[in-house]
């Protein structure tokens, strides 16, 4: 459902050409849980800005349940990016001041969603991921940064993506919390069968995922199935 055919991405530095993502290819079937580890700087983030179509790849194709995003015009990238993908952050990147449900609701507002249909669907996501109805109407600032992630997961399946891309999701959590979100996500990708694709430093996360590509100087040098 995931097939990146030799992407490359550069950037103009002064005089100087930089190469973060030169050459990368490999492809996910639907429902996979997969993790892209690499040393800081090795292109992680900007490999997972381009399969979000954040930014656009100077050659390469993306191809996302056969639609190929690296020739997409503008105005349908925003369509993608809001229906076909789901993003965790290592900060989670919740607003602050509106509950766990208004913001689970927020990308379904986008996407044209009835308020009936919204509170139902933030409801159910939000107790998918583990919370109880009493943290649903909790600020998102009064909750724990496990709890945050849980919401922020459950926004990211809020308009029901084929893909989610999370980057460091694990970052700024405590190992068991971790761990506990990694199950979380591991879970939603074999149940849900929506394709997830961590970029982590996080071994332990890797552990659990079903597939982990090292990048290296912009490179997979390693592509490592785990067993089940
Ligand atoms: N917009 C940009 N303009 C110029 N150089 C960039 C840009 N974005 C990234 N780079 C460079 O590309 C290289 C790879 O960066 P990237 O953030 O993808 O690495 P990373 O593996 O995600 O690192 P980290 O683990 O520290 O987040 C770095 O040398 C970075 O400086």
């Amino acid at each position: 459902m995931l097939t990146v055919t030799d992407v490359v991405k550069t950037f103009n530095s002064g005089d100087r050409t930089i190469k973060p993502v030169n050459g990368v290819s490999f492809s996910l079937e639907q429902g996979s849980f997969a993790a892209i580890l690499g040393k800081s700087g090795s292109g992680k983030s900007t490999l997972l800005s381009l399969l979000g179509a954040l930014d656009k790849a100077t050659s390469g194709d993306v191809v996302v349940d056969g639609v190929n995003i690296s020739t997409l015009p503008d105005g349908k990238l925003t369509a993608y990016r809001r229906d076909d993908i789901g993003f965790v952050f290592q900060a989670y990147h919740l607003i602050p001041n509106l509950s766990a449900k208004e913001n689970v609701m927020l990308p379904m507002e986008f996407a044209g969603a009835s308020h009936a249909t919204r509170s139902q669907r933030a409801a159910e996501l939000l107790n998918q991921v583990g919370l109880t109805e009493e943290m649903h109407s909790r600020k998102a600032n009064k909750l724990s940064g496990g709890m945050q992630q849980r919401v922020a997961i459950a926004r990211a399946l809020a308009n029901n993506p084929k893909l989610i891309l999370a980057d460091e999701p694990t970052g700024n959590l405590d190992d068991e919390t971790g761990e506990v979100i990694i199950a979380l996500l591991r879970r939603l990708a074999h149940e849900k069968k929506t394709t997830i694709l961590v970029v982590t430093h996080d071994q332990a996360l890797a552990a659990q995922t079903d597939r982990k590509f090292r990048l290296a100087r912009g490179k997979i040098t390693e592509d490592t199935k785990n067993p089940a």
